[in-house]
């Protein structure tokens, strides 16, 4: 019985599917390349990705007989040749083809993967087995220009990224002086714009803040606009977000709390004072080095200049659902310049203030009401009233939860509760319905 050939992925080179049309014919027209071959092919040449051969190319490259650059027909005779001694060859010397070709392919595929290129479906055949054995070594590490990527989570194998979002990843990352940054990669198709306008509101914050006010931005190390497959923004490592650090530990401490809220409150009136809005203020945006207690405000793709003194309004929605003030929720796109202003990030410093306080998120959906935070923000909204008795000191004794389920009113006002009783004149201030009646006060 023939034996089967290893069960190994081969990639071999697929038929480029010819362009039929409709009566049968082919199409004579250049077949357009799928476009994430051309990033590879592209990153290939531009020597950001390590090669991969097929397993017969291996062979071909171990066994070929003359010079490259010899007569056509030699060629073809050569090619003959190593092709019937390839059918002919004993599986487990084929085998090694297999396993170096596997080898190449899942490291090649390891890279783009961090580099957030597009991998065909068929990639993740590649086995865990083969993946494990080639996961780049301590001397062969994974790069990003010039900034060497470190796994952000040593638990979870592979270099994990310290965030993703909605413009690309963010790797940790050691500099050549061996110092941690997060190198953010932009990869949406608008990769360029977006670096740009991060790059010129950090650069405006560095550049115009004062000395002591600088320090709640990080610092820009390197902007890379035209890197290949995508740009990138190298900034100094500046901790955990609070998002991260809320999850690992739960609430913060009643110090810790009043420490994030004054740093806070100094970088969001610092942007405010250069006419900017953040506008994505969020618990992931917000990072603090416990060691230090310092804060920095992370995250300006969503920041735009205060409507009148700058470039106009980007998106059709500004601010993440659950920090996002009721003005906005309604609001049209061209009238949305109307309602950005200072009171926006204002609203969204109380939901991080109270979540950071009580390690719960303010907004998020009231029990047996499935339709996410923008109810819960609609009863904040009407129920301002006796919410706002609530937050002056006359809270309500805690229910049950049976009671809670029947007095609908409640819940929200069973949420107070559990904050710390110094911080409640800030969130009326800043959870005010109102954005003309929304202030700093209780702050201090
Ligand atoms: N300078 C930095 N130092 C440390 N961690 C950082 C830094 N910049 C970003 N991060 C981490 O990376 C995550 C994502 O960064 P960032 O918010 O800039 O990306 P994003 O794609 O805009 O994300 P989102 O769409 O969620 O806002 C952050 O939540 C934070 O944990």
């Amino acid at each position: 019985m023939a034996k089967a050939v290893p069960a190994v992925r081969l990639r071999g080179k697929q038929p480029c599917p010819q362009r039929v049309k409709k009566n049968g014919q082919k199409s004579k027209g250049k077949q357009t390349k799928p476009k994430r071959d051309t990033i590879r092919c592209q990153a290939l040449k531009d020597g950001l990705l390590p090669p991969a051969r097929r397993p017969f190319a291996l062979f071909v490259k171990d066994n070929v007989r003359g010079q490259k650059g010899g007569g056509r027909s030699e060629w073809r005779l050569e090619m003959k040749r190593l092709g019937a001694m390839w059918h002919k060859l004993p599986i487990d010397q084929k085998k090694r083809y297999f396993d170096q070709s596997n080898a190449k392919f899942a490291k090649q595929h390891f890279v783009m993967k961090q580099m957030g290129m597009p991998l065909r479906k068929s990639s993740s055949r590649t086995t865990h087995t083969l993946a494990k054995d080639v996961l780049p070594e301590p001397e062969d590490p994974v790069m990003i220009g010039g900034y060497k990527v470190v796994n952000a989570d040593p638990g979870l194998p592979d270099c994990h990224p310290l965030g993703e979002g909605a413009y690309g990843s963010v790797f940790l990352c050691l500099d050549k002086l061996q110092r941690r940054c997060a190198v953010k990669v932009f990869k949406k198709k608008s990769a360029l714009e977006d670096l740009n306008h991060e790059l010129v509101l950090l650069q405006a914050v560095q550049e115009q803040s004062d000395q002591k006010l600088r320090g709640f931005y990080p610092c820009i190390l390197e902007a890379q606009p035209c890197f290949k497959p995508f740009p990138f923004l190298a900034l100094e490592y500046c901790g955990s977000s609070l998002f991260s650090l809320l999850g690992e530990k739960g609430a913060f401490s009643v110090d810790d709390s009043r420490a994030i809220a004054l740093q806070l409150k100094a970088a969001v009136r610092g942007l405010h004072s250069l006419q900017i809005l953040h506008l994505d203020l969020k618990t992931s945006n917000v990072l603090w080095c416990v060691v230090r207690r310092e804060l920095k405000l992370a995250d300006f793709g969503m920041s735009e200049y205060i409507p009148g003194y700058g470039p106009s309004i980007r998106f059709p929605m500004y601010v993440t659902a659950s920090y996002r003030a009721p003005e906005l929720w309604h609001a049209a796109q061209r009238d949305l310049s109307k309602w950005l202003g200072p009171a926006v990030d204002l609203w969204s410093f109380g939901c991080v203030l109270y979540e950071v306080a009580v390690g719960k998120i303010l907004m998020r959906p009231l029990r047996n009401n499935l339709c996410g935070c923008e109810n819960t923000i609609k009863e904040w909204c009407q129920q301002w009233q006796s919410l706002q008795k609530s937050l002056q000191g006359s809270i309500r004794p805690s229910l049950s939860n049976a009671q809670v389920s029947r007095n609908f009113d409640y819940r929200l006002v069973n949420r107070l509760h559990l904050l710390e009783p110094s911080f409640r004149p800030a969130i009326k201030a800043m959870l005010n319905p109102d954005p003309a009646q929304r202030d700093w006060a209780g702050i201090d």
